[in-house]
């Protein structure tokens, strides 16, 4: 079976910038991978060009087997969702929830025109009962909480029945309350079989769904670790991605971390 990513070597320049340095990553059918570094690790930038959205400067990357440069990313990009806060800016705030997520089907943003199919029609639905926002349908997207905004994101990110889910930041600006209804939604996304693969960039081990498997640490733009999550995320990988002596606490499925003079 081919793999769902392979990137060797990739490489994104900007300038004299080298914000991917030689990152190699493979991930294969099945996995959920959390992708963890501090800020300006290369995360994000990782992310685009894991949704075809940014070609590599060196080194290759093969997505859904197809290797970019040489496929039309057009094609490509409704197998791979991708939800992240620059693509929910791009939504209309005087769009109904119902059709944010009934229009990612199309690919685009505003409902115009397309005739929706009733299958479409039921396939939203379920998706917005899923992630807990089905009495929002008739809502506008302006008028939502951050966390209603961000499921209805990941609802919307999952219309096509992508074969890989890239979440960026899922939990940013969430209360508690939200991060933790998110991370339930999350768990229970790993755990269902029917699931794409997951991708969920974070800056906190805190907000990893139990039921994700990997984690690839960013540090400056290199790969610093990675692997399955219970052998790689230890305290002592933690502190050597952040630069910073920290404890790796793992308690009911939730992962924590703290600095470790903290402790006493
Ligand atoms: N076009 C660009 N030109 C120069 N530098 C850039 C460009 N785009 C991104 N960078 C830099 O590359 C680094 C990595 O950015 P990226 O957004 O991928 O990091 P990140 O890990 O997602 O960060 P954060 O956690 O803060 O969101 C940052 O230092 C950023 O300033």
């Amino acid at each position: 079976m081919t793999d769902v990513l392979d990137l060797q070597a990739v490489t994104i320049r900007r300038g004299t910038t080298t914000i991917l340095d030689e990152v190699t990553w493979t991930v294969r059918d099945g996995e959920r991978w959390v992708v963890l570094g501090r800020n300006g690790a290369g995360k994000t930038t990782l992310l685009q060009v894991a949704s075809g959205r940014m070609h590599p400067t060196g080194g290759t990357a093969d997505l859904l087997g197809s290797r970019l440069g040489r496929v039309d990313v057009f094609e490509l990009r409704p197998r791979i969702g991708l939800s992240s806060a620059s693509l929910a800016d791009r939504i209309p705030p005087g769009e109904t929830v119902r059709d944010v997520v009934l229009t990612a089907a199309y690919g685009v943003t505003g409902r115009w025109r397309e005739a929706y199919e009733s299958l479409d029609e039921s396939r939203a639905a379920d998706l917005l009962t899923a992630f807990g926002v089905a009495h929002l349908a008739d809502r506008t997207f302006g008028t939502l909480s951050e966390g209603e905004r961000k499921r209805v994101q990941i609802a919307r990110s999952l219309m096509t029945d992508p074969e890989l889910l890239l979440l960026d930041e899922p939990a940013a600006g969430l209360d508690l309350g939200g991060r933790e209804e998110l991370v339930a939604a999350l768990s229970e996304l790993a755990g269902d079989h029917r699931s794409p693969v997951l991708v969920l960039v974070t800056h906190h081990v805190e907000e990893i769904p139990p039921g994700f498997t990997h984690i690839l640490l960013l540090r400056q733009g290199k790969a610093f670790a990675a692997g399955p999550i219970d052998e790689v995320l230890t305290a002592e990988t933690l502190s050597g991605a952040f630069d910073l002596p920290l404890t790796v606490d793992h308690t009911d499925g939730r992962w924590s971390a703290r600095a470790a003079s903290a402790q006493g």
